[in-house]
């Protein structure tokens, strides 16, 4: 039969006992050493009784076995809670003689130590032989199924063998208990159930804080109001540094809340615990999942792919941070596959985990895990098991945070202190806020504009440079830079108008101090657009469908090889149909998109090397309206003046017109007031963005666009969606604005480039097919005059009339009499005039620019017959832009 057998640990380190005792008298002396005489002749294993009785809660078994004498029950209890894989069995004997006569009562009540069975996790590596009944590998074994029974039978046979000389009447008895094992202590389950689960609960306002952040960036990048800051000058650094401040302001707010929630409802974990650590656990916790969480939307374009992350986030959040809180962490942080090396000298510390560490240097929520475990040990209590009373934890404390003691003693050293835990989210916000400005930069906005990897080395070349030749060196060297001759790239196309020809050679050769001088400027689109996902599933069918081959990619040259030069003081009008490369040519200046090849030069900065700078001196007005929906007005004068760094006095007008009614003096004019009255928004100032139509958001981020009055004004589609009246008004105020400045500016209304601009150019399929003045464009491309007549009412239904069929039979024949006889006299006075249209009784005439002589005998004609009756109106104008833009398209769609 099997009986208590001799446990054999691997080092003396961790050394078992078979059993331990108590208490230690004559008699259980003599009845132990019955017991183990009898062990050792049915088992052969030769236990050893150690004489002396511990009083020390550190002593370990002096041989690897054996059985130990112990001051008392509570001695027992404490020493298996220090050291729960030490002791297989214990027994405590009480022994009640009776007052009067009768049987001497004697009990033993035999501990047996479920951590053996149960708690696997604690000290990963020890291993029981397998003769000993457990093998740590074997975790299926059950070491007390056979051993108890025989433990008690031997105890029995122990007792009887003691008392049977004496020959005394006993009664026995005995009881079973379960030692504190790791299901029923402090700090690693029970109690410490409500601390891991608390953990998740603790975790996931930081969380939701986490997406909130992340939603907010994300909606900002969408609507592209970060592009549009930054088009303004805002930087990278300041963008962030707003957004972190932010972050913090909400992670100070929501850690003191989750404090004073855990005060409030009186929860043991946080009463039992400093007040500032647990503050500091998740300001930290929330600003370092906040900032982490930053980071990542720096590799999303759309809200879906944040939410995408955040989500994965919070689901790691509830599956880690519970386990690693739990206690199950220590092979975490230390590596103890290879156990906790033995030397002569004593313990060699294992060595840490390099990639968990690494990890935490990134993620804050599994030093929040760690940091929440080592609390809940601390302030959580306990069950006591021998009467079910609750034993309160000792409490965490501002020391505790570096003089935490592990419950297990051989891990004192081992195992980080909880400060560690703080330090590393320090680190985690440091690491997180400089990555974020990295990836900010390199990762390829949805334009595809990004700045090369090495751009810092760009950086530390320009500080290099500006120390070398001093800040006029570098200025002067600019200057060259943009003043030297930039040959055109490539054969010119055929056909090529000669004003684009010599505006080419002016900008090829361009010597002089000009506003915007763009050389070869070309862009060519090649893929279908960010989306990572997507463009990996479109090329996954491509791959799969037979032809092989990558039909998701398109190029398309929106821009090629454009070159032009604009004057200070000079609006410049880009016309062109949809999709002929205007908004990509103004992106290209202004920044968010990269050139594919060609440069530009903003008064000598080039956009390739200098965008910082151009900014700060350059506004731009985008082609959809970037406004802040619950920012007024007002504010958003205020905001962008702000980022363009005005003076504080610059905002100082007073809103408030009652106060000045009272004082009897007019509000105070500003320049935010002026432009707001330029534009007919001051009585709108405080109407927030979101309510406003589409044309007064367009008047805003047109004035919007001249905050700071910056050297170059980019307007795309300023006057888009306006009436014309309020058109009228901007472009009475660009035309006053644009002096001692350039501005270049794209529309579809021909009336707006004829109305405002010095030089126009009209771009097809990327390129320029015409340039000059309006008066220029007009002669060379436009066809001279047009002469329209209205014919005489008699020939014509009146609009309100219905006419019968008889009655137009009627009217057409004299009518058309009529328009021949107007043709044949026009003819014979301009023999080169054209009939463009004879429809609806208006006849209309172009008459080219050379016939300009033989005007006055038509005029004569005209009012001639306007006198007889057989005219009703008639006019005379020039050709419009408009006939200009579309005889240009047709003549390049015929070519095409
Ligand atoms: N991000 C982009 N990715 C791919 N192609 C683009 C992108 N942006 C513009 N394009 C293409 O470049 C060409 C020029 O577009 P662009 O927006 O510059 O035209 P536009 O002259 O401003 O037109 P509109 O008057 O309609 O604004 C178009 O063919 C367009 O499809």
């Amino acid at each position: 039969m099997e009986g208590i057998s001799q446990c054999q640990p691997e080092r003396l380190s961790n050394a078992c006992m078979t059993l331990v005792y108590t208490p230690a008298t004559a008699e259980t002396n003599e009845i132990m050493t019955h017991f183990q005489t009898k062990n050792q002749v049915r088992t052969n294993a030769a236990l050893k009784i150690e004489s002396d009785v511990w009083t020390d809660m550190s002593s370990v078994p002096k041989s690897n076995m054996g059985i130990v004498p112990m001051p008392s029950d509570q001695f027992i209890y404490d020493y298996a809670l220090a050291h729960p894989d030490t002791i297989q069995l214990g027994v405590v004997f009480t022994k009640e003689t009776p007052a009067t006569t009768g049987p001497i009562q004697w009990n033993y009540q035999i501990y047996y130590n479920m951590s053996h069975a149960t708690n696997t996790s604690t000290l990963p590596g020890f291993k029981y032989t397998k003769e000993a009944g457990y093998n740590r590998q074997r975790q299926a074994d059950d070491p007390y199924g056979v051993q108890l029974p025989n433990m008690i039978r031997g105890l029995d046979e122990a007792l009887l063998t003691f008392f049977d000389p004496q020959r005394q009447q006993v009664d026995l008895d005995y009881s079973l208990k379960s030692f504190p094992t790791a299901s029923s202590r402090n700090g690693y389950s029970s109690a410490d159930d409500v601390a891991s689960f608390l953990s998740n609960l603790m975790a996931l306002p930081a969380c939701i804080t986490m997406v909130m952040a992340m939603l907010r960036v994300i909606r900002e990048k969408e609507s592209k109001c970060k592009e549009s800051m930054q088009m303004m000058g805002l930087s990278t650094t300041v963008y962030w540094s707003a957004q972190w401040l932010t972050a913090w302001f909400m992670a100070v707010i929501q850690g003191s809340m989750m404090v004073a929630l855990g005060y409030a409802f009186k929860m043991v974990i946080f009463t039992n615990t400093n007040w500032f650590v647990l503050w500091c656990t998740f300001v930290l916790l929330t600003y370092g999942m906040t900032l982490f969480g930053l980071l990542l939307t720096t590799f999303c374009q759309k809200t879906g792919s944040a939410l995408g992350f955040g989500f994965a986030i919070v689901v790691a959040v509830l599956v880690t941070v519970p386990i690693i809180a739990q206690g199950s962490w220590v092979s975490m942080w230390v590596d103890l596959t290879d156990g906790i090396p033995e030397t002569v000298d004593g313990i060699h510390f294992p060595p840490p985990q390099r990639f968990t560490w690494v990890i935490s240097l990134f993620v804050p929520f599994l030093n929040f895990a760690r940091m929440w475990g080592q609390i809940g040990v601390y302030s959580l209590g306990t069950i006591d098991s021998r009467d079910g009373t609750y034993v309160a934890g000792p409490g965490f404390f501002l020391s505790t945070l570096t003089h935490f003691k592990q419950t297990d003693q051989v891990l004192q050293d081992i195992m980080p202190q909880p400060v560690s835990a703080l330090t590393y989210y320090i680190a985690n916000v440091l690491i997180a806020a400089v990555l974020t400005l990295y990836f900010d930069q390199v990762i390829p906005n949805e334009h595809g504009h990004s700045r090369s990897v090495f751009f810092f080395f760009g950086s530390i070349a320009n500080l290099y440079r500006r120390i070398r030749y001093g800040s006029d060196g570098v200025i002067r060297k600019k200057s060259e830079d943009a003043h030297r001759i930039i040959p055109y790239e490539g054969q010119p196309l055929e056909n090529e108008d000669s004003d684009v020809v010599a505006e080419r050679e002016r900008a090829v050769h361009c010597q002089s101090e000009v506003a915007i001088r763009i050389s070869n400027l070309s862009k060519t689109y090649t893929k279908n657009g960010p989306g990572f996902f997507k463009n990996l599933y479109l090329t996954l069918c491509c791959c799969c469908s037979r032809q092989r081959r990558r039909s998701n990619k398109i190029v398309n040259k929106a821009v090629d090889r454009l070159n032009l030069i604009t004057e200070p003081n000079e609006l410049f009008a880009l016309l062109g149909q949809n999709g002929a490369g205007k908004s990509t040519t103004m992106q290209m200046l202004y920044g968010v998109t990269d050139p594919t090849s060609g440069s530009a030069f903003l008064f000598s900065r080039s956009i390739l090397n200098d965008m910082s700078e151009i900014r700060a001196s350059m506004g731009v007005c985008p082609q959809h309206d970037v406004l802040f929906n619950d920012l007024t007005c007002w504010e958003h004068m205020q905001l962008y003046a702000g980022i363009k760094d005005l003076p504080a006095e610059a905002l100082l007008a007073s809103l408030n017109e009652k106060e000045y009614n009272k004082e009897n003096e007019r509000e105070k004019p500003s320049w935010i007031r002026s432009r707001l009255e330029a534009v007919q928004l001051w009585k709108d100032r405080d109407t927030m963005a979101g309510r406003l139509s589409g044309g007064m958001k367009r008047r805003l981020s047109t004035i919007i666009s001249t905050i700071g009055d910056p050297d170059v004004l980019i307007l795309d589609e300023p006057t888009t969606g306006m009436d014309p009246v309020h058109r009228r008004h901007v472009w009475t105020f660009l035309a006053q604005f644009k002096r001692g400045r350039s501005i270049l500016l794209t529309t579809h209304s021909m009336e707006e480039a004829d109305a405002l601009g010095d030089k126009v150019a009209i771009m097809v399929s990327g390129h320029l097919k015409a340039i000059g003045n309006t008066t220029r464009l007009k002669n060379k491309f436009g066809n001279g005059y047009r002469v329209e007549i209205a014919l005489g009412q008699q020939h014509t239904l009146q609009s309100n009339q219905v006419a019968s069929v008889t009655e137009i039979n009627a009217i057409a024949p004299s009518q058309k009499k009529i328009q021949q006889e107007i043709a044949e006299a026009v003819k014979s006075i301009i023999r080169d005039s054209v009939l463009l249209d004879e429809s609806g009784g208006v006849m209309v005439f172009g008459i080219p620019m050379q016939a300009i002589e033989h005007m006055a005998g038509l005029t004569a004609m005209l009012e001639k017959s306007q006198a007889k009756g057989t005219i009703k109106n008639w006019g005379i104008a020039q050709t419009s832009l408009e006939e200009v833009f579309l005889s240009l398209i047709r003549a390049s769609e015929d070519r095409h």
